[in-house]
């Protein structure tokens, strides 16, 4: 007899959406958590990231308060200020996440770590649960790359950097991903030396023609990039860290960040004694997030790799598989992952969005009846009102004009996310033919939509009708 309907594993942004919807479906759950309740994005990620991204943006707005013909003093930063500011944002959404509340919804909380023993049963705390169904939702952790001499030098990760109790004098970040370049801004405004050391190029994964904006910003900033650069070798320095570059270079810097990308927590969770598959990538499992090997058992969040699809990081995507693990696992109803809607946004001023794939993803993946429009946001009356005109709204269509995918770049465009993922998939003569709002930036969403019709509207065929419209009475 189980002693749990569902048993969860991990009590992040993954499982705690998991627990709560089998717990208010009235089953018994029982949720693992080894460390803090939350996981990643309460506290280590997204809300402490964003949280000193505002108050970097504090410090650039009053840098910037002259376009406006105010003249403030150049912005003080007091690092012990910030950080109250970002423990004070941690601590005021840490309840929604707490064990307190977990428990009153009627889950058991377990803070303890949890393995598997057998196909249907885990241990911890000392104690064996054999479950019905389980769901992994471990996490993942920052990838610590084989660099000769990182062992020898002290670093830090997402785990460790929002709590240094000291403003880093010259940060030096390797990765110029979402988190190298959301971490490279907020510092550098904050009154920090930033450099990054990027393998490839800063945001490789965005559309190149939305990087251009982003790299002058962080540049005019005063953030060093350093793109096509690796790094041999570290060694300890004076100043606190040295990075050899392959250029020869040796860079100095007082803290050194790596970003270089997550690893799935797979350690300690001993999948094989119950069958669950996995790969260096996380656990395998199928599109309703199933594992492919043990039928009672789905993995949700960073650590789930979906086949076809991959793992993603980011914690809509969490709770987008929390409903697919609900449909699937307790109301056994087919499911389906999807990314082909999947927005992600990299919190940079400006910021980088995408929905959907990219244009170099479709093309990749063969798609040639493609039409892209585009709609500069320097023709936006908002942002020309703000002194913020800058940017691009860039959509691509199948030949019916069906969105497929958007890329953007501009202050606040993550903020016009919501509406193009409503969008995807559907003809953008709804979005063309829309009222919105004066004046807004999504408006230019709306201009970049009827870029597609108005081509034909203006054609030579049309303006021959409606020259012979004029003379009806
Ligand atoms: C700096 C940074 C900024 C980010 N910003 C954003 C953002 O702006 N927007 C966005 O969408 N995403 C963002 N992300 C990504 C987002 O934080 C993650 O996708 C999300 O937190 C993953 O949640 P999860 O539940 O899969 O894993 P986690 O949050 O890692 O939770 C897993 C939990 O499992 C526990 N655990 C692991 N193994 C065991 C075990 N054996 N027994 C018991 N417990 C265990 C861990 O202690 C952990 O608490 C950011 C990430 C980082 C690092
Ligand atoms: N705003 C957001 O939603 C947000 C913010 C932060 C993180 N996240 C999530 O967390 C994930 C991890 O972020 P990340 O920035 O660590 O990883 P990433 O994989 O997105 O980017 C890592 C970057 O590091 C570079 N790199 C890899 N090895 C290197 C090396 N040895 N030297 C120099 N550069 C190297 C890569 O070319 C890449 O550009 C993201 O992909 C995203 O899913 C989301």
């Amino acid at each position: 007899m189980p002693d749990v309907d569902v048993a969860v594993i991990g009590a992040g942004a993954a499982g705690l959406s998991v627990a709560a919807i089998s717990a208010g479906l009235g089953l018994k759950v029982a949720l693992f958590e080894r460390g803090t309740m939350g996981g990643d994005c309460l506290n280590t990620g997204c809300v402490p990231s964003k949280a000193l991204l505002a108050a970097a943006h504090a410090a650039a707005e009053a840098r910037r308060a002259h376009r406006f013909g105010i003249r403030l003093p150049a912005p003080e930063v007091d690092w012990a200020g910030v950080r109250a500011h970002v423990d004070g944002a941690i601590a005021a959404i840490a309840p929604n996440d707490s064990a307190e509340r977990f428990g009153a919804m009627g889950v058991t909380v377990v803070r303890a770590s949890a393995r598997f023993a057998e196909r249907d049963v885990i241990e911890a705390g000392g104690r064996r649960y054999h479950f019905r169904r389980a769901v992994v939702a471990a996490g993942s952790s920052a990838i610590i790359p084989p660099i000769p001499g990182l062992a020898e030098v002290p670093f830090l990760t997402n785990d460790s950097l929002f709590s240094l109790t000291e403003r880093p004098g010259h940060l030096l970040i390797l990765g110029g991903g979402p988190i190298g370049l959301e971490m490279a801004q907020a510092h550098a405004r904050l009154g920090c030396r930033v450099t990054v050391v990027e393998a490839a190029a800063i945001a490789g994964r965005d559309d190149p023609e939305c990087i251009p904006p982003l790299r002058e910003a962080l540049t005019a900033e005063g953030v060093v990039l350093r793109e096509g650069s690796r790094v041999q070798a570290v060694e300890p320095d004076d100043e606190g860290v040295a990075l050899l570059l392959d250029d020869g270079t040796r860079l100095t810097g007082t803290h050194l960040l790596l970003a270089v990308g997550r690893v799935p927590r797979l350690a300690g969770l001993d999948l094989a004694a119950a069958g669950i598959a996995f790969t260096p990538r996380g656990v395998t499992t199928d599109l309703a997030l199933r594992s492919v090997s043990n039928r009672r058992v789905w993995a949700a969040g960073d650590i789930a790799d979906p086949k076809g699809l991959g793992p993603r990081a980011f914690t809509h995507v969490c709770s987008q598989h929390a409903g697919i693990i609900a449909r699937s696992m307790l109301f056994r109803l087919p499911a389906r992952l999807s990314y082909d809607a999947l927005p992600r946004v990299t919190y940079t001023d400006p910021g980088l969005a995408q929905i959907g794939p990219t244009e170099a993803e479709l093309r990749a993946a063969g798609r040639k009846d493609l039409t892209i429009l585009r709609w500069p946001l320097a023709e936006n009356d908002r942002l020309v009102a703000e002194g913020r005109a800058e940017g691009l709204v860039k959509l691509v269509t199948d030949s019916k004009g069906r969105l497929l995918g958007v890329s953007l770049v501009g202050p606040g465009v993550g903020d016009m996310a919501g509406l193009f993922v409503l969008m995807i998939g559907q003809r953008l003569s709804g979005l063309a033919g829309s009222v919105l709002p004066y004046p807004t930036t999504q408006e230019a969403a709306k201009r970049a939509a009827s870029e597609f019709y108005t081509p034909k509207l203006l054609s030579a065929p049309v303006k021959r009708l409606v020259g012979l419209l004029k003379y009806l009475p």
